[in-house]
């Protein structure tokens, strides 16, 4: 006698006899389908190309108001920006292949090798999953950051992908995000100190910055306000690249040999770890420094 039950293999639901002897599996695309089961083939095919960096960028939904109503410190709140690598670094922890992870103000970009093929290269699978890792590590780790001041409501973070064919067209991307860090901190600094140290009020330092070039706005804080923009954190200035090294570390461990008293051995293995940088990623020093992040163009 054959006795029928559904089984759950491999995610997939198959009718499961058993016989004294052996144990039968029927898959279900052997059986009857459900009249519903056309609704699948609405579902579209998001497969990333082949050979292609894979980019995910996020960026906080509304931070504008969420800066506001958490007091974030003007124009750069460390411990914001701090969250904000911690939770990438969460990111890279738990996901696989993400090579290099940029990030600037409210938004990170995290880039997997190109030969990845973590959950089949499905764009929807790999945005949605560094957005929720994302979203609940920041939420999960704020107290580190913020103590007790309590977080408000619960932030959001929207998501896209991207594809890069070439290492020159993944340099572009994150040149772009870095000038883009430099732009607006340069702009912010000069606003932010215009208020704070000069007195004026936002719109007359907004109008006081209209037309103005990067050269003029050095300008302003060097002449006016004794301000070096290049001495300023170079966290602020060129924003945040956490990457993969090997680190030695050296543990003591108390151990007895044979014949011999227990005693202290050093023990040093090479653990991956991620760095963080905050360094000019545009010109050629970075990745020259570190050869293993890009991949050949060749392959
Ligand atoms: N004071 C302060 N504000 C920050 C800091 N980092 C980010 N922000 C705020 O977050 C905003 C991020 O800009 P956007 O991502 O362009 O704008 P948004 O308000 O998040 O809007 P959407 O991204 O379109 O949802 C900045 O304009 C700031 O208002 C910070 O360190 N200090
Ligand atoms: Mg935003
Ligand atoms: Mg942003």
């Amino acid at each position: 006698m054959l006795s029928g039950k559904a089984c759950r293999l491999g995610g997939r639901l198959r009718s499961c006899f058993e016989t004294p002897s052996a144990r039968l599996f029927i898959s279900s695309s052997n059986m009857a389908k459900s009249k519903f089961e056309y609704v699948r083939n609405f579902e579209t095919d998001d497969t990333c190309l082949r050979n292609c960096y894979i980019v995910v960028r996020l960026d906080g939904r509304n931070f504008h108001k969420f800066a506001e109503q958490h007091k974030f410190t003007k124009p750069n709140d460390n411990r914001a920006l701090g969250l904000m690598s911690r939770s990438a670094r969460s990111v890279m922890e738990e996901l696989e292949d993400i090579v290099i992870a940029y990030g600037q103000s409210d938004e990170y970009s995290f880039v997997f090798k190109r030969t990845s093929t973590w959950f089949k290269r499905r764009a929807s699978k790999l945005m949605t999953h560094v957005a929720s890792q994302f979203s609940s590590s920041y939420v999960f780790y704020w107290k580190e950051f913020f103590g007790d001041q309590p977080l408000l409501y619960p932030p959001g973070f929207d998501g896209r992908v991207v594809l890069y064919p070439s290492n020159r067209n993944l340099r572009d991307y994150l040149s772009w995000r870095q000038a883009d860090c430099h732009i607006n901190n340069l702009y912010n600094t000069v606003f932010w100190t215009l208020v704070l140290k000069g007195g004026l009020t936002t719109a007359q330092a907004e109008d006081r910055l209209k037309g103005t070039l990067a050269a003029d706005k050095n300008e302003i804080l060097f002449t006016e306000f004794d301000i070096n923009y290049n001495n300023e954190s170079a966290l602020h200035r060129k924003g945040t690249a956490l990457i993969w090294e090997k680190r030695e570390e050296t543990t003591t461990k108390r151990m007895k040999l044979p014949n011999e008293e227990e005693k202290e051995v050093p023990i040093t293995r090479s653990r991956r770890r991620v760095e963080a940088y905050h360094c000019d990623i545009i010109g050629d020093q970075f990745w020259e420094e570190h050869p293993d992040i890009l991949e050949d163009d060749n392959c």
